[in-house]
């Protein structure tokens, strides 16, 4: 597991108030309002059932699609919804309002992330800590952007950070961002986000939603659908939030520190994100809410039943909503986000002809990974079948068939350098050679493989993770020891000869043995990412 490091960036300190739009880049004003028939094309009877909401309630919201099978990137649980485009601002929102019996549906998001970190206990606040080398911010970031029916996101951050962020928002390009600055508790930090949104100037950029969801920049691992149920909740009832069961029991302490009593598990709940309000009512909240409560507070859900008397519904989440806090959290984000990305493997070859020790590989690659698509002929051209290619996967194995020549293997690259595949994760290239000792002398082969160390360099800097291995087998039985001279001097090669003894059913389990390794070496590569492994040759 690769170490925490305390990156340079980002400041602990939290001041102030003020909005400033995110520079760079003019924002386009997107607006995929949720509109009418939200769930009319989304099995209503299910998700109104779970929200309790009755299906003419939920009916009146906009209509939604489930988008294409795997068609959002990258591999993350649940499907990508795309919104009907029913309102795209704040002219053409009013419009479908006029139209008779539409409703429109404007969703914004305030995302507080003015926090200084001190549980996690390293020098850069949590939210920018880098989980694969990318801050954990810009997961929540591409989370909730993956929801096309929120329009906006404002992020609170300290204006120590505010360069910070804006250098992330570049990076990663993200959109339909706006940066507000953080107060110095986490309920002053949203108030302020809820007070750009509120300006709802002619010529602002923000418009004053009719649902915001608020949701702790902390918490990357947010889906479409909570936000969808939080958000219908919302429109119902004022208000709703996503709870948790309990998993410790709750005490009470007496002031000598014993314990006064203890509380029901079963009867209560943890309360988590997101969480989503009719604007007016949280805007309310905080505008009346006393100075204890915007000090010491951390339930916005309160802020609304105390100031609004507005019962909040409770909607069930998922177990990854959890908020990073402590390091260990970091890694297990990390866990969770390389498990999401390796669990499909593109294997690039030249022919659909599946030669036999190929085959055999493919075969155990099923056998390690969920997914293993196989691609050919996609490198003759940069069509759009290719671009599909790319934008599904972020494991590659390039597989050359008796040949220690790179052209395939660049050419992969060159097609994973012009696309933005690896901005947002680390994209593991494994270049598999397929030798036959008895037709090609290794030697010959070895010191072109060696290239490998200068080509993973080069494309580092785009963080493609390029390594090679190695499947050796040969057609006859060949002693161990006939190579071993061959790989003398020859560095980063971790040698596993194989050969072929003179019975034909024996040969058959040495191949299938051989390949069989050579799988699990590329589904641990695939699954690790570590940098560890860049430029080296594997032999399997
Ligand atoms: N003044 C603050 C304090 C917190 N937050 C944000 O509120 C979310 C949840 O708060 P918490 O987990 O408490 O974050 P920190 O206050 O940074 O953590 P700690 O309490 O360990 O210092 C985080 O995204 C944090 O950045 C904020 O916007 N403004
Ligand atoms: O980490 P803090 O205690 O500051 O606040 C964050 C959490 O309290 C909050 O996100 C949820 O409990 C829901 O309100």
């Amino acid at each position: 597991m690769r170490r925490l490091r305390a990156a340079a960036g980002p400041a602990r300190e939290n001041r102030g108030a003020g909005s400033q739009r995110c520079p760079g880049r003019r924002t386009q004003r997107r607006g995929r309002a949720v509109g009418d028939g939200l769930l009319a094309q989304l099995r209503p009877p299910r998700l109104a059932s779970a929200l309790n909401t009755s299906s003419s309630a939920a009916g009146s919201l906009a209509a939604m699609e489930p988008g294409p099978p795997g068609g959002s990137r990258p591999a993350e649980p649940g499907r990508r919804l795309s919104g009907a485009p029913l309102a795209t601002s704040a002219s053409s929102r009013s419009a479908a309002r006029a139209e008779p019996g539409r409703l429109s549906l404007a969703v914004a998001a305030v995302l507080p992330a003015g926090g200084s970190g001190e549980r996690m206990g390293v020098p850069t606040p949590k939210q920018f800590c880098p989980i694969l080398d990318r801050p954990l911010i810009s997961y929540t970031l591409q989370a909730l952007e993956r929801v096309c029916w929120i329009k906006d996101i404002v992020v609170v951050v300290t204006r120590e950070n505010m360069e910070a962020m804006r250098s992330i928002i570049r990076k990663y390009q993200h959109k339909h961002i706006s940066l507000v600055e953080a107060g110095v508790t986490r309920h002053r930090s949203i108030f302020n986000g809820l007070n750009a949104l509120a300006q709802d100037q002619p010529d602002c950029k923000l418009c004053k939603p009719e649902v915001v969801i608020i949701h702790d920049a902390v918490r990357p691992f947010v889906e479409e659908d909570v936000l969808l149920k939080v958000v219908i909740a919302a429109k119902a009832h004022g208000a709703a939030g996503a709870i948790r069961p309990l998993v410790s029991t709750v005490i009470s302490p007496s002031a000598d520190g014993c314990l006064d009593h203890s509380l029901e598990r079963a009867r209560y709940r943890a309360s988590e994100m997101p969480q989503a309000f009719l604007f007016d009512v949280i805007y309310k909240a905080y505008q009346q809410c006393s100075d204890y409560d915007l000090e010491f507070g951390t339930e916005c859900l309160h802020l609304a039943l105390k100031y609004c008397d507005t019962k909040a519904k409770l909607v069930e989440g998922s177990p990854d909503l959890w908020k990073v806090t402590y390091k260990r959290d970091l890694y297990t984000a990390e866990s969770i986000i390389k498990e999401r990305i390796s669990q499909e493997l593109c294997v690039v070859m030249d022919t659909k002809e599946e030669k036999e020790p190929i085959s055999y590989l493919l075969e155990a690659l099923r056998n390690e990974l969920n997914h293993v698509k196989v691609t050919c002929g996609a490198l003759g051209y940069a069509g759009r079948d290719t671009q599909h290619i790319l934008e599904q996967c972020y494991s590659f194995a390039c597989v050359n068939f008796m040949t220690s020549d790179f052209h395939k293997t660049k050419k992969l690259l060159s097609m994973l350098e012009e696309s933005d595949l690896s901005i947002l994760y680390p994209v593991v290239v494994v270049s598999v050679h397929f030798f036959d000792f008895k037709l090609v002398p290794l030697s010959q082969r070895m010191e072109n493989l060696m290239w490998i160390r200068e080509f993973a360099k080069e494309v580092k800097k785009r963080n493609i993770l390029l390594c090679g291995l190695l499947i050796s087998y040969s057609q006859g039985s060949v002693c161990p020891g006939a190579y071993a001279d061959l790989f003398q001097g020859v560095p980063h090669v971790a040698h596993l000869l194989t050969w072929r003894s003179a019975s034909p059913k024996q040969d058959e389990q040495k191949l299938q043995e051989t390949l069989t390794q050579g799988a699990i070496i590329i589904a641990a590569l695939i699954r690790e990412r570590s940098l560890g492994f860049v430029g080296q040759l594997l032999v399997a």
